[in-house]
């Protein structure tokens, strides 16, 4: 199945500051439909604001957001959920004692009516409502090459698996866009690289747009279609990785991060 009504989103302007600190100065952000869009730069440099200010966690002081003929801008979390942005975290935020499959469950919990992990009485509606989520949950399990732990507590599989359990939570949601934050922070190189290939393998056979945070720039410049870079809160290159990496302002910002 493939997500056919994927719109542009269109940031523009953003601003956010906090105290006496601009923490997005005038961001502008574009992210083609059915994209893989990586957000780059330095510690500090606006990132996570940035995808709080996309996820409604963050109000931004000035500019918008328009995903199609949605205006993000002023939405709470929840409404933006609702229109198909789903978001990962830093941090696993899995139920460690519920299986992967019930984990995945919970992720369809926007999508159901009966209330899956609850159809306690047994209703022929609510069971097979229950039958089909669980189908396209070990679809998606399948997208992102975790179907073989879907009865195995999430708490019991190792580091870059579950992180993977994670995306396939996120994809449960049957997002439009997904914003991932630093996907494979803390991973090992055969758990970046299982990572990767199940970012791009989800992308390719659901068709929705990806937005993430990711510091490596070999892991990006692998898997994205596109870069935008920010430094001190601000834009200073956007476009294909390979052109983004030879930018001087993008080396400079780099270099500086080292010394
Ligand atoms: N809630 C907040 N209150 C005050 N300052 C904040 C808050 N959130 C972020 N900042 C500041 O805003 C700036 C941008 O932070 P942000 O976390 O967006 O950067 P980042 O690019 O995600 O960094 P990192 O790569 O280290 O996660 C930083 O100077 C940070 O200290």
């Amino acid at each position: 199945m493939t997500a056919t009504d994927v719109p542009e989103l269109v940031a523009t302007g953003l601003t956010v500051r906090f105290a006496g600190l601009t923490a997005l100065d005038g961001v502008d952000l574009t992210v083609r439909p059915g994209s893989l869009h990586a957000l780059i730069g330095p510690n500090g440099a606006g990132k996570s604001t940035c995808f709080n200010v996309l996820s409604g966690v963050y109000r931004a002081d000035a500019g918008s957001v328009r995903f199609g003929d949605a205006e993000l801008t002023a939405l709470p979390p929840h409404r933006i959920a609702a229109l198909g942005v789903a978001r990962t975290f830093q941090n696993i935020a899995l139920s460690e004692r519920l299986s992967t499959a019930d984990n995945l469950m919970l992720g369809r919990h926007r999508l159901t009516r009966a209330g899956v992990l609850s159809a306690g009485l047994r209703l022929p509606r609510a069971r097979s409502e229950e039958r089909r989520h669980r189908a396209r949950a070990a679809e998606i399990a399948e997208f992102v090459g975790v179907a073989e732990h879907l009865a195995v507590p999430a708490g019991a599989l190792p580091y870059g698996v579950r992180k993977r359990v994670e995306l396939a939570r996120a994809l449960c949601a049957e997002p439009r866009l997904l914003l991932l934050d630093e996907p494979v922070a803390g991973m090992n190189g055969p758990e970046r690289h299982a990572m990767a290939r199940a970012i791009r393998q989800a992308r390719d056979a659901l068709g929705l747009s990806v937005v993430l945070v990711e510091h490596d720039m070999a892991m990006v410049a692998r898997l994205a279609d596109e870069v935008t870079v920010l430094d001190f809160g601000r834009r200073i290159a956007a476009g294909p990785p390979d052109r983004v990496r030879r930018d001087p302002a993008v080396i400079r910002a780099y270099l500086g991060e080292q010394s």
